[in-house]
């Protein structure tokens, strides 16, 4: 490992292997049939073996590589020592060089945000290509930098497809790992949740004339598609969703020059004392964000405060 690199590209190098060893312990969990689910309370807020098992191995790696990082994970799980914390550092992480401002970070800076298994409720249900493995970096209070695992990438594509993919980003460094197809203008396709959806939720989709609403499952797996140009913006308008879901989203659509915020605009925070709950909804998007943020109704603004 090149020591000379800085602070946060050696934990984003280390987060891109133990993510792909995260993927691969999702994979053997689902083909083994043995879900493990459990109903947490609430609108379908479940947790399976493999949400538990993923924070544990996510945990103890980072905190085994380096002890003074903060990390919070959706499923505060006991630090497993009997996890394998070897899983080493991606290269082309190592090879990039920082930009200057993250260059002299501390990882007692470092606020980590950790959703093991985004979209568990479309796991649950065999909807694969929703579910994400979540590592998103935080300092400041700003998402500055991530990792998007999407294990079961492909699965559709025949045996001879590579299965799962890996994006991950550094604002002012840019994101690696998607591919973009350039929508045509004058299209709106919003993208929203499938399982936790609500009255609030569909009054501020229609307030937007949209050309379709897709429903699909996980933050994670929704910011994608608006990066790669499947929709126009991902737009929440409910406090379901909380920092985990939405820290390395947010980090990456930034590091691409899209954005991701509260339904007023404004910055969401991940100060490591904050409170969990996005309970001002989530708007992103890949570009022309004012003009989806103009479009929230009135009575969303009012339900939905920062
Ligand atoms: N009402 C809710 N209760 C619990 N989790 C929620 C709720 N709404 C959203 N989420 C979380 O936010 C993420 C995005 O929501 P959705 O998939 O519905 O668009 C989900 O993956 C889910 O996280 P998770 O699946 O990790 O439990
Ligand atoms: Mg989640």
């Amino acid at each position: 490992i090149n020591m000379s690199s800085s602070v946060i590209l050696r934990v984003l190098a280390a987060s891109v292997r133990i993510a792909d060893k995260s993927a691969s312990l999702v994979r053997e969990i689902m083909s083994s049939g043995e879900l493990g689910i459990v109903d947490k309370g609430g609108q379908k807020n479940l947790q399976t073996k493999a949400d538990t098992s993923v924070e544990k191995l996510i945990r103890a790696s980072l905190l085994s590589l380096f002890p003074k990082l903060n990390v919070i994970g959706e499923e505060d799980e006991a630090l497993d020592a009997t996890a394998d914390a070897k899983a080493g550092f991606d290269d082309d992480v190592l090879n990039k060089s920082s930009p200057p401002e993250y260059s002299k970070l501390t990882e007692d800076q470092i606020v980590v945000w950790v959703d093991p298994l985004d979209g568990t409720a479309e796991f649950t249900e065999g909807l694969l290509d929703h579910v994400t493995i979540l590592i998103g970096f935080a300092v400041n209070g700003e998402a500055i930098g991530g990792v998007i695992n999407q294990p079961f990438y492909n699965y559709q594509a025949g045996s001879q497809a590579k299965l799962g993919r890996t994006i991950w980003g550094l604002v002012g460094l840019g994101a690696f790992g998607w591919n973009r197809s350039e929508p045509p203008t004058g299209r709106r396709i919003l993208i929203t949740t499938r399982s936790h959806s609500n009255e609030l939720v569909n009054l501020c989709l229609s307030s937007m004339s949209p050309t379709a609403v897709e429903r699909q499952g996980g933050a994670g797996n929704k910011a994608l598609r608006v990066i790669e140009g499947e929709a126009d913006a991902y737009v929440f308008a409910s406090p379901g969703c909380k920092k985990w879901d939405t820290c390395a989203p947010e980090a990456i659509l930034r590091a691409v020059g899209g954005q991701l915020t509260d339904v007023h605009g404004s910055k969401i925070r991940y100060d490591k004392d904050i409170k969990f709950p996005n309970t001002g909804g989530v708007i992103a998007t890949y570009r022309d964000h004012q003009t989806i943020i103009n479009l929230v109704p009135q009575k969303v603004r009012d339900e939905l405060k920062s």
